[in-house]
């Protein structure tokens, strides 16, 4: 096998675009469409409500609204039909908006009667009946043996109705005819076959064009619209041939080609096609399909893990097709009208994006003829079997439901094992990925250990270098530790040499440092001296003035304390009087007291005897209670009377008293005042006398410190010549010194060089 075959090969994306119909032409239609069949490039260009549209698509073959049936078929489909021959199974689809020429396309015009003598096509003709042509003319000019048998299906509502099936003169309706409906079913070998469809053999292509008619005219259509003529369904024609071959062994073989022809149905949108009520279910199924393609043409550009085969019987039926075994050619037909621009644009992306959809076409295997008719008769046998169960009525008979409900429950397992297989080819591509990374690290650690081993190889090598340079390094260090101990001696010598200078600058500096405090020392002495000398003057002024300030106090005081006691005594004498007078009036006051109480009690008594005269003769017996308190009245007041007196000559007294008292305090307040005054005289004069002793005393003071201040002068003076003269002693002793430390230095350094 090639390896492009490995790598699989493209579905081919013919592109056709039909001419303006009458109707377009009649209403003038503006061209959006240019085909550039040399280029195979199809532009569309159009400005609608200022937006401008200009895309350009390329496709495997361009055939523009000139192009013949003819040349369609011998450019695109001669090949293909070339490769059923060779035993490769292979898909034409036809895609495209109603009324842009599927039909046209894969049909055309296939009427016997239209054909030309010599058994000629009408020039008409399309795709299947010159394929069919082919098929036969090629088959009749070998001398094989062959047989080709045809299947013709109509897929309508996702129900497959048998285009071929024979018009049997029944009881039963045409309609209802029609309307039976063949089962999708699995193969067993991967693939769906198509429960009881006729396979109708065919001798020859004339044959073919009956049946083509005959299946034309039972496709459903419906008015839309768009197209009178329209399309509403998919159709399927579908051709088998097996060649007779003999192998050099002389074994016989069967080959085995197909050719798929799809007219798909219209793929325009349903609410543009002026679909409706009752057939909205129809229009919607046939999207249903359609959207189903869509879907899985996009998976399988996209390399999905999953491809939605299952959703739809048409993408069942094609699914070998569409990223399988098979050949697959996709004709996509277009309007070149403006009214179909977006219907256009729609079909050239979803064309161009199946460009991408990679098939791995396989020849089909040759079988042994002896195989075929074991095959064969074992299909005769299982015919039979049917036929008698169904004859005989022996067979298994399950009801309607239930078959549907084990129909569904094998197709969800079916789709089950779809998945497990679509999970076990991915963990397989995961296993292959691990064991690729798996052997890339060993690769990676066999390289780091090669590696390491030559890293080994040099780091020894280097070693032995470095052991070679440091016994190199050893012997230099050694010639230079000769020279360098003369060098250290040189350097001892000058070292003590200037440890000596050093030791002498120090003692210089230190009696530098001596003077200096010296001198620093006597300046410090006269500044105290000549301080002092200002804080005994501050002091005499300060004390002068602070004697004079308490003579002025004293004196002040004194006066002040006379001018108190003056208050005083008179204070006393105002109070006495106030008292005196207070005294005379609180007399008065009880004298009018007693007088009012007299007559009070006069008042009461005449009161008393009055209430006594008054009610003598009513209250008799009331009378001694009325004396009695009458004499108990007497009685307390008598006795209020005494105790009134008794207080009055309390309070005479305790003011009596009061007034010897403030006499006697006024007596001893001017004793203690005369006393205060003359201790005051006393304690100034002594002041005075202290006054006077201290002037004294500074004056003494100041005297000895100006004879003290003499003698340190003369004293700094005296010592001041001995240090001058022991310093300079001292100078010159050094110099000496270190003259002769010189010389000695000069010496040992001649005997050295002379060493
Ligand atoms: N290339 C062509 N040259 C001449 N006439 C064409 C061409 N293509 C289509 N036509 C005409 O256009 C009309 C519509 O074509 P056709 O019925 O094939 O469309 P369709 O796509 O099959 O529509 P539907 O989806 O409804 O089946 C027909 O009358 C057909 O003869």
């Amino acid at each position: 096998m090639s390896s492009r075959q490995e790598k699989g090969v493209n579905v081919q994306v013919l592109l056709r675009c039909r001419p303006f119909s009458e109707d377009e032409l009649r209403s003038n239609a503006p061209q959006v469409v240019t085909c550039n069949e040399f280029n195979r490039e199809v532009a569309v260009s159009q400005n609608i409500a200022g937006k401008h549209i200009d895309r350009v698509f390329t496709f495997d073959k361009v055939f523009g609204p000139s192009a013949q049936q003819k040349d369609l078929y011998e450019q695109a489909v001669t090949p293909i039909v070339n490769e059923v021959l060779e035993g490769f199974n292979c898909t034409i689809f036809a895609y495209g908006q109603t009324g842009t020429g599927k039909t046209y396309t894969m049909e055309g015009e296939c009427k016997r009667s239209k054909s030309g003598p010599n058994r000629e096509l009408p020039q008409e003709a399309g795709v299947i009946p010159r394929a069919v042509k082919q098929i036969f003319d090629m088959l009749e000019s070998q001398n094989d043996e062959y047989s080709v048998k045809v299947t013709f299906l109509e897929l309508y509502n996702e129900e497959i109705t048998d285009l071929l099936a024979p018009e049997e003169l029944s009881k039963v309706s045409l309609e209802e005819k029609q309307k039976k409906q063949l089962p999708l079913m699995e193969d067993g070998k991967g693939g769906v076959l198509v429960r009881g469809l006729e396979e109708e053999i065919v001798s020859s292509a004339s044959e073919i064009f009956t049946l083509l008619e005959r299946g034309s005219s039972k496709r459903r259509t419906a008015e839309t619209l768009l197209n009178k003529q329209s399309s509403r369904s998919h159709s399927l024609f579908s051709i088998t041939i097996h060649i007779k071959e003999a192998n050099p062994e002389g074994e016989e073989l069967i080959k085995c080609g197909k050719l798929n022809l799809v007219d798909l149905a219209g793929s325009e949108n349903i609410s543009r096609s002026g679909a409706r009520e009752n057939r909205a279910r129809e229009a919607g199924e046939i999207n249903k399909s359609l959207l189903t393609l869509g879907r899985v043409i996009s998976a399988l550009v996209e390399h999905l893990g999953h491809i939605p085969y299952r959703d739809s019987k048409l993408t069942r039926l094609l699914r070998d097709s569409l990223g399988g075994r098979t050949k697959t050619c996709i004709i996509a037909t277009v309007s070149p009208a403006v009214h179909c621009l977006e219907e256009t644009l729609s079909t050239l992306d979803y064309a161009h994006r199946a460009k991408n959809i990679r098939n791995k076409p396989e020849v089909n295997q040759k079988m042994m003829k002896s195989t075929l008719i074991k095959d064969l008769y074992g299909e005769i046998e299982r015919l039979k079997a049917e036929v008698y169960a169904t004859r005989e009525k022996n067979g298994v008979y399950i009801p309607k439901e239930r078959y549907y409900h084990e129909e569904s429950e094998r197709k969800a397992m079916a789709d089950q094992i779809e998945q497990m297989g679509v999970t076990i080819e991915t963990q397989q591509k995961q296993q292959e990925d691990l064991q690729s990374k798996y052997i890339y690290q060993v690769q990676l650690c066999s390289d780091l250990s090669n590696k390491l081993n030559t890293t080994e190889k040099t780091l020894n090598k280097t070693s032995r270098l470095l052991a070679n340079s440091e016994e190199e390094v050893k012997k230099c260090q050694y010639t230079l530790k000769e020279k360098d101990f003369i060098i250290s001696e040189q350097r001892k010598a000058e070292n003590a040499l200037a440890h000596q200078a050093c030791v002498l600058r120090a003692d210089l500096e230190k009696a530098h440092d001596d003077n200096a405090s010296l001198f620093l020392k006597i300046g410090r002495k006269d500044k105290l001296n000549s301080d002092n000398r200002t804080v005994v003057n501050n002091f005499e002024v300060e004390f002068a003035q602070q004697v004079g300030a308490l003579r002025n106090t004293v004196s002040l005081s004194l006066s002040e304390q006379n001018e108190h006691l003056q208050c005083v005594e008179k204070l006393c004498y105002s109070f006495l009087g106030i008292n005196d007078k207070t005294v005379i009036d609180l007399k008065k006051k009880v004298t009018a007291l007693k007088e009012l109480y007299i007559s009070h009690n006069e008042a009461m008594q005449n009161v008393v005897r009055l209430h006594k005269a008054g009610s003598d003769a009513t209250l008799n017996e009331l009378s001694s209670i009325i004396s009695s308190n009458g004499h108990s009245i007497e009685e307390f007041l008598a006795s209020e009377s005494v105790e009134s007196d008794s207080i009055f000559d309390d309070l005479q007294n305790s003011l009596s008293t009061q007034q010897g008292e403030l006499a006697l305090f006024a007596r001893e307040l001017r004793n203690r005042l005369n006393l205060s005054v003359k201790q005051i005289k006393d304690i100034s004069e002594r002041s005075q006398e202290l006054v006077d002793r201290l002037f004294e005393e500074s004056k003494k003071l100041e005297d000895f410190a100006l004879s003290a201040d003499y003698m340190q002068m003369k004293n700094i003076g005296d010592f001041k010549q001995a240090y001058e003269e022991q310093s300079r002693s001292d100078a010159e002793k050094l110099i000496v010194d270190m003259t002769s430390l010189v010389t000695d230095h000069i010496r040992r350094q001649m005997d050295l060089v002379c060493l």
